[in-house]
């Protein structure tokens, strides 16, 4: 079990001179994170641009959306379905999506990433919406695993960039990490503090499992595993049926980047996850991971 060590968590004054006050939010990359975010974000009253690469993931990402939606209405709306299809419709009109984020951008409060866990291409990104974004907006990466600052490098503001980590299923996870590096201003983390709570979220640390460390150790079956960790742990999902929940490539992104620890056996290469995601096994968004799932 590793904890994510790259992330400094602090507590953050709040006694911030001035901040900025987070209305609009771009979200970049409408996978099962950036959906996630944007739902609750809008569920909150956040006006919201989802952006991604083609129409048609953005058109998932609205129906993942608005799936989601009907599942928490379900619960808070019991007894009032009129109520409920009111709030959804509220919220889907909250969010707007584009492949071409320049007009998003110029009114965004805050822009965060939400896309594949690889710097470089993460780097690119900061790099080019600092040439676009105007001087107040706060970046903001929801990385697993990445160093923030490596990422704020790219940029001309690395005072207002922070890590801002949710969980998956975002509109079910009350944790969020907002992660300031050592050139991040007090005013951008309480700005972020304070956007943390508006979405009804509340900052904690997080721990992430390797499971393939036991699996390639022979210690037990991944059914095991799983079924030790959720009745003798309390978990709610074991670590092999969570990684395939995570997705395998982005379990993937986080082992390879621990690289730069080659002697600490967290990050130590396996074979069997290596093998899944070169046959494009990813889990759940797959219906293959470690284990296999019907639609
Ligand atoms: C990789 C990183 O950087 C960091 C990370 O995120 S690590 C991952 C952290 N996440 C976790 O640890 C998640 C662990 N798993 C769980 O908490 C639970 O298994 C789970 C909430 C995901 C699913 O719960 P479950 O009991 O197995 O399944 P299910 O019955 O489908 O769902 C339970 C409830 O949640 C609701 N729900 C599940 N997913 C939902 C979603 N995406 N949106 C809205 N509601 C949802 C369901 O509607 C259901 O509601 P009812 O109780 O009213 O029926
Ligand atoms: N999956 C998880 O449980 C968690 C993931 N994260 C982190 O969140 C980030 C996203 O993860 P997921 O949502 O799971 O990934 P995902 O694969 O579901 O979604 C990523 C999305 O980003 C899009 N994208 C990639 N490059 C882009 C670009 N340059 N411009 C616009 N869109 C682009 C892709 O088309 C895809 O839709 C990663 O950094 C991951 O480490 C953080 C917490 C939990």
């Amino acid at each position: 079990m590793a904890f994510f060590t790259h992330h400094i968590k602090r507590s953050f004054s709040s006694s911030a001179v001035r901040n900025v006050v987070i209305k609009n939010v771009t979200i970049i990359g409408g996978g099962q994170m950036g959906a996630g975010i944007a739902q609750v974000a809008a569920s909150t009253g956040h006006s919201v641009t989802l952006v991604d690469m083609t129409d048609d993931i953005l058109k998932k990402a609205m129906k993942g959306i608005q799936s989601s939606l009907r599942r928490v209405v379900k619960k808070t709306f019991s007894g009032d379905p009129e109520s409920g299809d009111d709030f959804i419709q509220k919220v889907m009109q909250n969010v707007s999506t584009s492949t071409e984020p320049s007009a998003a951008i110029a009114t965004s409060d805050l822009i965060l990433e939400a896309i594949v866990e690889n710097m470089k291409i993460k780097q690119d990104l900061f790099g080019f919406l600092d040439k676009m974004a105007p001087e107040h907006t706060i970046f903001a990466s929801n990385t697993s695993s990445l160093p923030i600052s490596d990422i704020a490098s790219a940029t001309s503001r690395p005072d207002r960039c922070a890590g801002l980590h949710f969980f998956n299923p975002v509109p079910l996870m009350k944790l969020v990490e907002v992660i300031a590096t050592t050139s991040t201003s007090p005013e951008t983390s309480e700005s972020l503090l304070n956007f943390t709570k508006a979405l009804g979220k509340t900052p904690v640390c997080c721990k992430f499992l390797n499971p393939c460390l036991f699996l390639s150790a022979g210690h037990a079956s991944k059914e095991d595993i799983d079924t030790g960790m959720k009745l003798g742990a309390g978990y709610p999902m074991g670590p092999f049926e969570l990684s395939d929940y995570v997705g395998l490539d982005t379990i993937k992104f986080i082992m390879d980047g621990g690289k730069k620890e080659p002697d600490n056996p967290i990050f130590a290469p396996s074979e069997l996850l290596n093998k899944l995601v070169a046959e494009g096994k990813l889990g759940k968004k797959t219906l293959e991971g470690f284990y296999k799932y019907n639609k």
